[in-house]
Formats: C-alpha cells, structure tokens, sequence
C-alpha cells in the first residue's frame, strides 16, 4: 500500500480525527509498511497526538492479558471515554493469528465505534517496533483514544522495550507462576508502575502479592517518587478492574503533579527518534551493499591495502 498524492495526507488524518475508523486503519497499515509518506503523515499529526495516556500492560504467555484489557475497555467506555489498543507481537513476523486471536478475546467490543483495537508485529518496520508503534500510538490519539493501551506479550527485552513506550505500564503476574522472581530477573520490577496479580481466585495468589509487595520495598526510591502498585484482580470475572482503572488514574495524575510525565516523553521521543535515525541509516547501508561501494572497501581491507576503521570511516563518509 502506498500513498503516493501528498493531499492523501491531510484528507486521511482528517478522517481519522473525525474517528472514520477505516482512515485510522488505513494510516496504521502506512505506519506499519513504512510507507514513503510517513514523514507526512507524522508531521500531520504532531499537533493533535500531545494528550492521550498511554498505557502499557505486559506479562507472561497465559497471564490474562487480553481478558484484563477487554475488561478495562469496558471500565474506560462506561467512563464515557474512547480506547484504543495496540495489541503488540514483538516475537512474530506475521501478524494473522494474532489478529484472529483478539478478535476473538476481545469481541465484546469488536462493533462499538467508540474502541478501536488493532494488532501490530514487527514485520517491515523502518526502525523496528520501537519507531512504529509510538507513531501507530499517535494515529490512535490523533483519532481521540484517551487512553491508548499498548499490549504485549511478556518476552524479555522486547516486552522493556515497548512498555518503555508508555506512561504508565502494568505488569500482569498470576499465581504459581513463579512470575515475582521472574519479573525482578527479566528487570520488570523497574519497569513496573503497577502489577496485577490476575487471576486471585487461584491458590497462591496471596504468596505472589507478598512476594511482590517484598519486592517494591526492597527497591530505592526518593521522597516523592512513585511507589508501585499491586492490584489482585479476577480478570474472568471483571473483579478488581474498578481498582486498576483507579491506580493508572492515579499514576497518571503523580506524572502529571511531579513533572515527571513531561520527561517521560521526552525519553521516549529520543528513543523513537534514535530507531528512525537508525533505521534510515540501515537502509543506506543496504543501498551500499547493493552497489558496489562496500564489496570494493571489503576487497581492499582483505587485501591489506586498508584496514577495517579505514574502510568504516570511508563508508560512514558516504552514509552521510
Ligand atoms: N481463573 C482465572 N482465569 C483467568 C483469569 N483471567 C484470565 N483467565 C484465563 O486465562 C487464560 C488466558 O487468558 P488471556 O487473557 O488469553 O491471557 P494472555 O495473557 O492474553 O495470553 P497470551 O495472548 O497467550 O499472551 C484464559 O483461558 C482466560 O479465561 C482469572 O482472573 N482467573
């Protein structure tokens, strides 16, 4: 898909603002595709994305993510408020199952024009998920989601990158999991402004809160810093939610009083700014490996004639 008329932009951002869902999906899927439009498109929705919060939720394969955030769009829309949701697959190339699949979990709201759900992988990114899914976050904000969730499953790295993405990030942990001391491995426990232990109605589910609880004490934080927060939610049976919705309530209006929302975002542009600036530089140096530039430095460095800090310097010198 391509946009190749640059009026396309304000009319299809026009759209979308207006909520036409079918412009948001359409500016997503140009997001998604790196299309050559999407400087356009970023620079047309910079002025209207500033005050959505964005929410990240994460955990382990099983952990009842998607029944957590059916259940807090259901809390967000008796608000009266617009959602959208990210659901993120940083481990799949391909996104068809995952869309199958959240369908599925999430059709209560699947015909209400109020929420728009929408799932991403990390297929063909220009910067890689970490550029695309703040500008697909944008598009959402753009089109009046307050708040825009940003799901995804709990792999590591992956799972600090993206909820590196968001104001506030909850972390899902569920009984007999041995998820606390998972979670203090995999570096979540900083991550974390909020846990949930879903699934309370299972044994354990008082171990694991204490645990955790143990855990956030052990941590050093100033006067005045967030303390996270544990919430024992029954996600199947919608219990605990009221009490979720309150905490990242809560957690936004500290960012907000502390300032500390305002510096979230600016590391957050630098880190979305750094994966463009990356990405585009990738693409040059595959330009380069398709001409004949960087064989030629090669041939000279295996032959001596050069050595390899040389030869990067030369093809940095063309990069630019
Ligand atoms: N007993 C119990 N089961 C729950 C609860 N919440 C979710 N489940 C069940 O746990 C299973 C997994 O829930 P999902 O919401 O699909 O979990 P997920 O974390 O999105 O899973 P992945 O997409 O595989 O990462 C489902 O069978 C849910 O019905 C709960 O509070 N208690």
């Amino acid at each position: 898909m391509t946009l190749r008329r640059s009026r396309d932009v304000p009319t299809l951002v026009a759209a979308a603002r207006d909520g036409d869902p079918r412009a948001v999906a359409r500016l997503i899927s140009l997001v998604e595709d790196g299309d050559e439009a999407l400087p356009r498109i970023a620079a047309a929705l910079a002025p209207h994305t500033g005050a959505a919060a964005v929410v990240g939720l994460t955990g382990a394969p099983g952990v009842g993510k998607s029944t957590t955030t059916n259940e807090l769009v259901t809390a967000f829309r008796k608000a009266g408020r617009r959602v959208g949701v990210l659901a993120v697959d940083p481990s799949s190339p391909f996104t068809g199952g995952a869309i199958l699949g959240d369908r599925v979990r999430m059709q209560d709201h699947a015909t209400d024009p109020g929420v728009y759900i929408r799932s991403m992988s990390s297929r063909g990114h220009l910067g890689g998920l970490s550029a695309a899914t703040p500008q697909a976050a944008r598009v959402l904000a753009a089109a009046g989601c307050d708040p825009v969730v940003i799901e995804t499953v709990g792999v590591g790295q992956a799972e600090v990158e993206i909820a590196g993405l968001a104001d506030t990030t909850v972390v899902l942990l569920a009984p007999g999991m041995g998820d606390a001391i998972q979670a203090a491995k995999a570096g979540v426990l900083e991550i974390a402004d909020i846990f949930v232990v879903n699934k309370a109605d299972r044994d354990g589910a008082d171990a694991t809160y204490r645990d955790i609880q143990g855990m956030i004490g052990l941590g050093t934080r100033a006067p005045g810093d967030w303390r996270p927060r544990v919430v024992r939610c029954v996600a199947a049976r919608g219990e605990g939610i009221a009490d979720l919705v309150a905490a990242i309530d809560e957690h936004r209006a500290h960012l907000a009083a502390s300032g500390a929302l305002t510096l979230r975002r600016i590391r957050r542009a630098e880190a979305e700014i750094e994966a463009i600036a990356l990405g585009v530089l990738r693409a040059r140096m595959q330009d380069l490996h398709s001409g004949d530039s960087l064989t030629t430095l090669a041939r000279e460095v295996a032959e001596g004639r050069t050595d390899p800090y040389a030869a990067a310097d030369t093809l940095l010198a063309q990069l630019s």
